[in-house]
This record gives structure tokens, C-alpha cells and sequence, in this order.
């Protein structure tokens, strides 16, 4: 689904938009896999009820209440946590170009690996949890030697521009090394594109 990046001021400004908030709650690990590959970084995504993978949030009504704390109250439902989200946390907004009159706005931050661990503890006994999401999914961000990890992750299907609001973050913060990324995504686009023939 291809979107176009427009500021948050001019979304707030659009008449007649829903608009959608979606966090990447992410931090440094030290763990590795097998004793031996670096996992580097824990990122969170979600496996939906719809058996798309997306990141926890939802539709946020900017008349009723802030996109931040809508976004914090869609957080407290799927994942059992009270999360502070401000203003600093946010990354981009995008005009989806399905379904019409949507504004996506996607905000990230930063925790501790045992915070993370709190919020994957927490998001089992959610109200939400096996309703509105499966369960919470670490992303892969390293390539095996086989080309396997973060290219087989991309392979899998996404909610609406969630894959590339994943790949900007990744790019933006730095999490993936540029060269590996770009080949993590041509090598699940090849995969994408043979499994569509
Ligand atoms: O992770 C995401 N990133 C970007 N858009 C998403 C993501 N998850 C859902 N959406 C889109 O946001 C809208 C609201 O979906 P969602 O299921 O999160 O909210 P809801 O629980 O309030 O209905 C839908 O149009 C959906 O396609």
C-alpha cells in the first residue's frame, strides 16, 4: 500500500479523516541467539485477530481526546500496561491510500530490555489477548546464514503500511545496518513475488 508522508499538523487539520495511532515500543539487548549470534535490538510487533501482523494501537478520535493519550488507552486494552506516550515519540504521519480517509500517525519508543519484558509478561493477561491480538512477536533483526531471520520475517503479511512504517523505523533509528536491510527486503520480495506465480 503505497501512502504519502504529511505532517501531523496537516493530518489534525483534515476534515472528515479517521485517524489510526500504532507504536514500535523497541530497546538494546545484549542476548544471542544460540550463544553466538547478537539479537542486538528487541522489537515488538503484533500478530492481529485477523492473522495480519501489525503494532499495537488503533483508531483515535483527535476531537475527543489527544492522539497521545488515545494511543496510550489502545495500548492499556491490548497490552495491560499504562504507557506514557508523548509527543517526542512521535515519527511520522501518512496518508494511507486504502482505505480512503485515513491518516496513519506512528510514534516508537524506547524502553529497557526488562521493561520490554514487563509489557510481553503483561500483554498475555490483557483484555484484548487471543481477542484482538494473538500475541506479541519479537522481530527477527539479524540474517542467519541460510538468508533466513529478518528477510522471512518481511515475507509475512502485514495490516495496511505497517511493513514500512517497520522498515522506516528500522532505517531512521538505525537498528539494521543499511546494506543488511536492503538485502533482507529484496530477498523477501523475490520470496513475495514467487509465491504470488
Ligand atoms: O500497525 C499498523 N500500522 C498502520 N496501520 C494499521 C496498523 N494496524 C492497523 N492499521 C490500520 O488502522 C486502522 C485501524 O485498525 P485497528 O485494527 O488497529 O484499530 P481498531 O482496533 O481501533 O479498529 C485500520 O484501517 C487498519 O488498516
Amino acid at each position: 500500500m503505497e501512502s504519502k508522508e504529511i505532517t501531523k499538523e496537516q493530518a489534525l487539520s483534515l476534515k472528515g479523516y479517521k485517524h489510526a495511532c500504532h507504536i514500535m515500543l523497541y530497546g538494546d539487548t545484549d542476548a544471542k541467539l544460540f550463544g553466538k549470534i547478537p539479537t542486538k535490538h528487541i522489537v515488538l510487533m503484533q500478530m492481529r485477530f485477523d492473522g495480519l501482523l501489525g503494532f499495537p494501537g488503533g483508531l483515535v478520535n483527535p476531537g475527543q481526546e489527544s492522539l497521545e493519550s488515545g494511543l496510550s488507552r489502545e495500548i492499556g486494552e491490548e497490552l495491560g500496561v499504562a504507557l506514557c506516550v508523548s509527543p517526542e515519540d512521535h515519527l511520522s504521519t501518512q496518508l494511507a491510500s486504502s482505505p480512503p480517509n485515513l491518516v496513519c500517525h506512528f510514534f516508537v519508543k524506547k524502553m529497557t530490555e526488562e521493561e520490554l519484558r514487563e509489557v510481553e509478561k503483561a500483554a498475555v493477561v490483557a483484555s484484548d489477548h487471543g481477542l484482538e491480538v494473538m500475541g506479541l512477536v519479537r522481530v527477527p533483526l539479524f540474517t542467519l546464514r541460510n538468508g533466513g531471520g529478518l528477510s522471512s520475517f518481511l515475507s509475512h503479511s502485514f495490516i495496511g503500511n505497517s511493513r514500512s512504517q517497520l522498515l522506516s523505523a528500522l532505517r531512521t533509528l538505525g537498528l539494521v545496518s543499511h546494506h543488511d536491510l536492503e538485502a533482507a527486503v529484496t530477498r523477501a520480495d523475490k520470496s513475495l513475488h514467487s509465491k504470488a506465480r
